[in-house]
């Protein structure tokens, strides 16, 4: 096996082949080429890897293999569950450059993979011009990973933190952006139970009208994460299903019943649930009181059997693990469409009040606004964000958290938008611009040139937040 994996060695050079963003030693890369499951035909690249599942696939497309099992354990790079991605250029203020969670000194980073988009004495030029925080990627489809790996992991925080994850979208192009989120592997490893879903803004249109923020959410994102709830729900009934043959085996033969059962699943389905024993999950033991079998998706429990019935009954599940599967519709906080623009308004703010009672919403209460966990923001070519428009009164709201326009410049014409303080006062904020059409806003907002009028993009400030700018190269081309 160790010769074998050496002679593999020899073909590729371990300095290209990046896991996690972490770029692989020899022996890293022996490890990898010698496991029980290694990747077929492993080329120089980027891939990423999942500790808990195993799972392992190149970066920015879906699973190679589904285990690695031996590898994990050595791996210096095993901590995170979601991939990194590849930079083009990234200015973050980090101690910890690969930390998703920056603290305060400018850092520039032009190690990760391929395709620089500048050489390193170019970068430090344009370093001093960026503000800290600015992330730029090669391409909108680099961004995207890139931010639902950064979603991901606050997702993870908050949850762990709060036992919540209070997260506000915007409408446009925002949505197309998030589309890796409802990709592997963040579709079956992100707690969806525990997401609490908004909107920055919203237009006055029926829930179901194509200018509605929520629905074009609800094509492009929510819907996926229920779909997937439809998938889960039918590779159990499989389950159940065969798990009436693994009756006849499990006392003889109980590798082979898993066996089969998971290659019944995966024959049927695109995706590889692993089916393993609890409550080690893998482990060989003798059954005892309190083993079951349990179905991962991902590394995720989906199902289990319960308990000493496993033995004669594997196909009774608890399904309690289910629940946290989806966001719940209750989570999904939508415009009331039924109302005119002043009494959405009104409802919105009052119900966001209601959260913050129930502490489902944080509150900062030297400033009396609520604290989300993180407010993903698009921007317009003109440097709008929410419905809050270059040179609009709104941009001087200071008391209310949730308030209406009726003369949008941007059609259509009646909004209702959250105001800058509730922006700013969440944890996080990620603005995100892709395409040459926000080039100059962006140079704007980012370059070194100062001007009294602010834009409504420049306005945003997290007072004690952090802000964090994801552009393609081609909206970061005036900088
Ligand atoms: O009208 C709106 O526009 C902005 C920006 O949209 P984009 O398509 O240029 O990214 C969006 O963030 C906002 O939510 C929406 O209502």
């Amino acid at each position: 096996m160790v010769m074998e994996a050496e002679k593999k060695m020899n073909q590729l050079q371990a300095e290209h082949v990046y896991v996690n963003g972490h770029q692989l030693s020899r022996e890293e890369l022996s490890l990898l080429q010698g496991c029980a499951n290694p990747p077929p035909k492993l080329k120089p690249g980027c891939y990423w890897y999942d500790k808990d599942s195993g799972l392992w696939g190149k970066m920015g497309s879906l699973l190679l293999s589904s285990s690695l099992q031996t590898f994990p354990k050595r791996f210096r790079f095993g901590q995170g569950s979601t991939p990194n991605l590849p930079l083009v250029r990234q200015f973050f203020p980090s101690n910890n450059s690969s930390s998703p969670f920056p603290s305060k000194s400018i850092t520039l980073t032009t190690k990760n993979c391929k395709g620089l988009l500048c050489n390193s004495s170019m970068a430090e030029e344009s370093v001093e011009k960026l503000k800290p925080g600015v992330q730029i990627y090669e391409s909108e489809e680099d961004l995207s990973v890139s931010l639902a790996k950064y979603t991901a992991d606050l997702s993870q925080k908050f949850v762990k933190e709060r036992g919540a994850f209070t997260v506000v979208l915007s409408g446009g192009s925002l949505i197309k952006s998030l589309r890796k989120m409802v990709e592997s592997p963040y579709l079956d490893s992100v707690d969806w139970g525990q997401w609490h879903v908004f909107w920055v803004d919203e237009r006055v249109v029926r829930k179901d009208h194509i200018d509605s923020n929520y629905n074009l959410a609800y094509d492009g994102f929510l819907s996926k994460v229920r779909e997937w709830e439809e998938e889960i729900l039918s590779v159990i009934r499989d389950f159940e299903r065969w798990g009436k043959l693994s009756v006849l085996m499990s006392s003889c033969l109980p590798e082979c019943t898993l066996q089969c059962v998971i290659t019944s699943i995966t024959s049927q389905r695109k995706w590889a649930p692993q089916v393993r024993r609890s409550p080690a999950f893998g482990g060989r033991g003798e059954w005892k009181e309190g083993d079951r079998w349990g179905l991962c998706v991902g590394g995720r429990v989906v199902a289990t059997t319960m308990g000493m019935f496993a033995l004669f009954l594997p196909f009774l599940f608890s399904f309690s693990a289910l629940e946290g599967v989806p966001v719940p519709p209750g989570h999904v906080y939508a415009m009331n469409d039924a109302l005119p623009a002043e009494g959405a308004a009104d409802d919105y703010e009052t119900r966001l009040k209601q959260l913050v009672k129930t502490k489902v919403l944080d509150f900062k209460p030297a400033s009396e606004f609520p604290r989300f966990d993180l407010i993903l923001l698009g921007m317009g070519p003109d440097g709008h964000v929410a419905s809050l428009f270059p040179g609009h009164n709104l941009l001087n709201e200071n008391q209310r958290w949730v308030t209406f326009v009726k003369d949008s410049p941007k059609p259509p014409p009646e909004r209702i938008t959250f105001t800058f303080p509730v922006i700013n006062s969440a944890s996080n904020i990620a603005v995100v611009a892709a395409g040459a059409g926000k080039s100059d806003v962006v140079r704007r907002a980012l370059g070194s040139k100062t001007t009294s009028d602010l834009l409504p993009v420049e306005m945003v400030s997290p007072e004690d937040g952090e802000a964090t700018w994801f552009l393609d190269k081609h909206a970061a081309s005036k900088l």
